[in-house]
């Protein structure tokens, strides 16, 4: 990629970012890009800091210093009008999924059509049945509330509550936590398809070694404070570190690798 090409396709750049929480200083200086239409899997020990970075670009965790740049336009000069239109063309899933117990999956997925929207309620809902679809759910769960659901189900459903609005950028929280390894790997492949067709960035954080190697296009490793190291996994994995060594050349990263040498070989 040339120079002017990367600057040109960069949808979020984060700049000399600092997050502290009293004592606890959790970012200093933290650099990192998300290019376009990429899958960028954000990595590191447990509080490093991933969710807090998540949290930094989508505007629930306001920094204390540095800059975050959405779509060329630098968060923090924003007003709050313009600031929630950048932030309408994001989708965020959460661990939990966050959806509304007592509203069905069609009326949870209408709510920011509704909201944001401003679409009719029946309009709304009809969308709603769409995405649902797009996410592999069947039309009988449509009007099933979340208690009714698998898990699996429910993190489908809240994926079609992120899409929603069309997002530019989905942001995945440990998307596959609490999955068995067979929805795990259906959802990991939802996201890379999804992401083919309709040509959003995904900025996913996650622990889950199969999801990296089967959905990600480049790799961020958190550590001290700041990114360690980006770039594909090949260049991560070659990182001289006691974490990036133990996380991805221990027995579980040896097991992803495997899984994927097998699988790339199985499409050839
Ligand atoms: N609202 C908050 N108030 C105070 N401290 C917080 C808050 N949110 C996060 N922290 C702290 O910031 C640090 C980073 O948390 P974060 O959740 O981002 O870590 P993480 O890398 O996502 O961890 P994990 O992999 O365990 O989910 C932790 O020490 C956490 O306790």
């Amino acid at each position: 990629m040339s120079e002017q090409s990367s600057q040109q396709d960069i949808v979020i750049r984060v700049r000399k970012l600092c997050n502290r929480f009293g004592n606890n200083e959790v970012h200093k200086n933290l650099d990192l890009d998300l290019y376009r239409r990429e899958i960028l899997g954000v990595v590191g020990g447990s509080g490093t800091g991933k969710s807090v970075l998540l949290r930094s670009i989508v505007g629930l965790v306001q920094p204390d210093s540095g800059a975050i740049e959405v779509f060329g336009q630098e968060l923090q000069a924003l007003s709050p009008d313009q600031r929630s239109r950048v932030e309408r063309r994001f989708g965020v899933l959460f661990q939990s999924g966050a959806l509304f117990s007592s509203l069905t999956l069609q009326e949870n997925v209408a709510l920011p059509l509704i909201e944001h929207a401003r679409l009719s309620r029946e309009d709304a809902e009809h969308l709603a049945r769409v995405k649902l679809a797009l996410v592999g759910l069947s039309a009988n769960a449509y009007t099933m509330v979340p208690a009714q659901l698998s898990g699996g189900m429910v993190k489908r459903a809240a994926l079609a509550r992120a899409l929603a609005l069309d997002p530019e950028v989905l942001f995945l929280d440990e998307p596959t936590a609490g999955l068995d390894p067979i929805g795990a790997a259906a959802f990991d492949r939802l996201i890379v398809t999804l992401r083919d067709a309709l040509g959003f960035s995904v900025f996913l954080v996650t622990h889950d070694l199969d999801t990296l190697y089967s959905t990600c296009d480049r790799v961020a490793v958190l550590s001290n404070k700041r990114v360690l190291v980006d770039g594909t996994l090949e260049t991560v994995e070659s990182t001289d570190d006691p974490w990036i060594r133990d996380y991805f050349h221990g027995p579980r990263g040896r097991a992803a690798q495997h899984t994927r040498t097998a699988n790339s070989g199985e499409t050839e």
